[in-house]
């Protein structure tokens, strides 16, 4: 296999390759971009016109998504997998996938669409670094954009595996991404309603990317991850790299679960109180009237919603930061 093939092991290794490109036998170049970065071209005759975007570890310790990018890059360059499409593949933080941890000063994730000029740190840097390679690579004109940050999370859930679909204003969600996302093995998506500093809605949102964050299942460590089962999203991205996909009917939406965001839960102070046990699964449900939440100066987050639901309940995270969202279900009369 191509040294470049193992973009995995140099990023754990914090190594830089000897050669920065390398073509496979198949003609597809691979180009080493920076720590964590590597872009792959097919050749000219070959090209379908698509720019993909996979990024996973923007969480260092959400492991099952960056073996799965490492073995798509393993059958890249061993020739086995013959793309059609361009690819970026990014692994967003290093230093915490080095360390295993989530984040190492602070959370990647909530450091884009110009957060990171706010801050300081190596993960800010990051951030910047992030966009400017999403940028570049999202910068050729007529071609299809589409990006899939891969995540799994903090906690077990009542459905399994989910996206989150960015929002930006005057611009609809796609029924034929949506069809391709219930395609991929996603059982749910929560639309969301206003902007965001993920790096999803980034791409989506200042980039004109179709781009999601898809939650796979239950963080665990490197070697750990036979329980999350990612082999039909593993199927469909082969599929969208070679160009092999099967035509999406709207008809494949069915059994495809939509939420809205209701509200988020923002901690605004260290007196931040959450009411759930502390191994409350996402998607859980929450009863009218039930209190959620208490903060400084007598806030109080009380259930109003009929058929709420919860998710990435946190209250660990940073003051000014969400502490979980409350998402409602919803129809598909809105969608593009
Ligand atoms: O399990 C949790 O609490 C968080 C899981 C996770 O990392 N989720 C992403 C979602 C990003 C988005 O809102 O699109 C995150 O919180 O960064
Ligand atoms: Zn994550």
């Amino acid at each position: 296999m191509l040294a470049l093939g193992k973009l995995l092991e140099l990023t754990l290794a914090g190594r830089e390759p000897a050669e920065k490109t390398q073509l496979t036998v198949e003609g597809v170049r691979m180009r080493w971009l920076s720590e964590g970065a590597l872009e792959v071209r097919p050749p000219e005759a070959r090209d379908n016109g698509l720019d993909l975007l996979l990024s996973a570890g923007i969480h260092g310790n959400e492991t099952a998504p960056i073996e799965l990018l490492d073995r798509l890059l393993h059958d890249i360059a061993r020739g086995d997998l013959k793309p059609r499409a361009r690819i970026l593949f990014l692994f967003g933080n290093p230093e915490a996938i080095r360390k295993g941890e989530r984040f190492v000063e602070q959370d990647v994730n909530r450091l884009f669409n110009g957060r990171h000029e706010q801050s300081s740190g190596s993960e800010a840097l990051r951030a910047c670094e992030l966009e400017r390679l999403a940028a570049s690579f999202f910068s050729l004109p007529n071609r299809q954009r589409l990006h899939y940050d891969l995540h799994t999370a903090i906690r077990g859930s009542k459905i399994e595996q989910f996206a989150l679909y960015p929002w930006k204003e005057d611009r609809q969600h796609s029924r034929q991404e949506l069809a391709r996302l219930r395609a991929a093995g996603m059982e749910a998506v929560l639309l969301q309603n206003k902007p965001s500093i993920v790096f999803s809605s980034y791409t989506y949102d200042k980039l004109g990317a179709e781009a999601f964050t898809l939650e796979l299942g239950k963080a665990r460590p490197f070697g750990q991850n036979a329980g999350v089962n990612v082999s039909l999203l593993e199927t469909r991205l082969k599929q969208i790299i070679e160009g092999t996909e099967p035509e999406l009917t709207d008809a494949a939406l069915d059994g495809l679960q939509l939420y809205s965001v209701a509200r988020e839960i923002i901690k605004h102070s260290d007196s931040f109180r959450l009411n759930l046990p502390a191994d409350i699964e996402n998607f859980s449900e929450l009863e009218v009237g039930y209190l959620l939440a208490e903060d400084i100066a007598n806030t109080r987050w009380i259930i109003e919603e009929e058929g709420a639901r919860i998710i990435f309940p946190n209250p660990k995270v940073k003051n000014g930061l969400r502490a979980g969202i409350l998402v409602v279900p919803t129809t598909d009369e809105n969608l593009a």
